[in-house]
């Protein structure tokens, strides 16, 4: 007998963090429309980004490595739901996609984890520092000069396993990613949002759709989350205006109050020795001038040339 036609059909990488977000938005989806979780199909792509695991994310090409499979298989129709780290899309998105909702926001900020520090302040003189995103390395490098950046990337538990391993003394993750692995007791210390900004979207997870596809983008609509996708709306549009390949340090933290939203923002050199911050505030619904507003603050104040003096050739 043939099974039945799935009620839906999302599609994810395969990291342990990734089909954890996709089993979230199942649960979500299922309960949000009076169906079993097992009418809705999980579909794991292998991410060009997973295949290239031991280089800097901004050196093989952006975050569109991240997305590019599952992207595909959408607009094919192999798949009616993309489910995403927002932090990991791309500013453009390909043609004939949306992004048509976010789920409610995760803590934004950054863990520490060190088996023999229990701070940033507290590592011994040019201790290895391991992260492969160039915000963190730029914003540890701030704080602490003397620190050596390590190449580190890998899932969660990889990453745990290399400081045991020795092959650095400490590494920062998204709290976010802990929590929805149910790991985050593995934090050694949980960094202040304010002095150490987090990545754009941070947190976020971001469904797409193809555009124009009404069935889907009604599936999830009573997903989306409104101070979510307004948050992460005025971050996207600010990175926009900035820098999409990420190949420059940028951190965003944008907050609600009331109708309104404040958002701050800041990008980087590479080493950390420079640092502009901005903020800009307004009305909620207005997430993607603001963003733009504030990027172009950034890049005043910063010079014309910043960003080819600072971004990765
Ligand atoms: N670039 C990898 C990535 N993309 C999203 C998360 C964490 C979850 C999130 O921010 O929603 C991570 C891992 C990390 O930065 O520790």
């Amino acid at each position: 007998m043939q099974s039945p036609a799935p009620f839906a059909r999302i599609g994810t990488r395969g990291s342990p963090l990734a089909l954890a977000q996709a089993e979230a938005t199942r649960d979500l989806l299922a309960r949000a429309h009076g169906v079993d979780p097992t009418a809705i199909d999980i579909v794991s792509f292998v991410s060009t980004a997973d295949r290239l695991k031991d280089r800097p994310l901004a050196e093989v090409g952006g975050k569109g490595l991240f997305t590019k499979e599952i992207d595909e298989a959408l607009l094919k129709g192999e798949v009616d739901i993309g489910v995403h780290s927002a932090k990991d899309m791309a500013t453009t998105l390909p043609e004939g996609m949306t992004l048509a909702a976010f789920l409610e926001r995760e803590d934004v900020r950054d863990a520490f984890i060190s088996l023999t520090a229990r701070g940033i302040d507290y590592l011994p003189e040019g201790a290895r520092f391991g992260t492969s995103s160039i915000r963190r390395a730029a914003q540890v490098k701030r704080l602490r000069p003397d620190l050596m950046i390590v190449p580190f990337r890998g899932n969660v538990e990889t990453r745990l396993q290399k400081l045991a391993d020795g092959v650095a003394d400490a590494t920062l993750l998204a709290l976010a990613g802990l929590k929805r692995l149910g790991e985050d007791r593995r934090a050694t210390a949980i960094l202040d949002a304010e002095s150490f900004m987090p990545a754009p979207a941070q947190g976020a997870i971001g469904l797409a759709v193809r555009a124009g596809d009404d069935r889907a983008t009604a599936l999830v609509a009573p997903l989306n989350h409104l101070p979510t996708s307004r948050a992460v709306t005025a971050e996207r549009a600010m990175l926009a205006v900035l820098d999409g390949s990420c190949r420059t340090p940028v951190g965003a933290l944008s907050r609600m109050e009331g109708e309104g939203i404040v958002l701050q923002g800041e990008i980087l050199s590479l080493d950390g020795a420079e640092r502009f911050a901005a903020e800009v505030s307004g009305r909620a619904e207005d997430g993607e001038r603001l963003g733009a507003e504030l990027a172009r603050q950034l890049l005043r104040a910063a010079g014309p040339d910043f960003l080819s003096r600072w971004s990765l050739p």
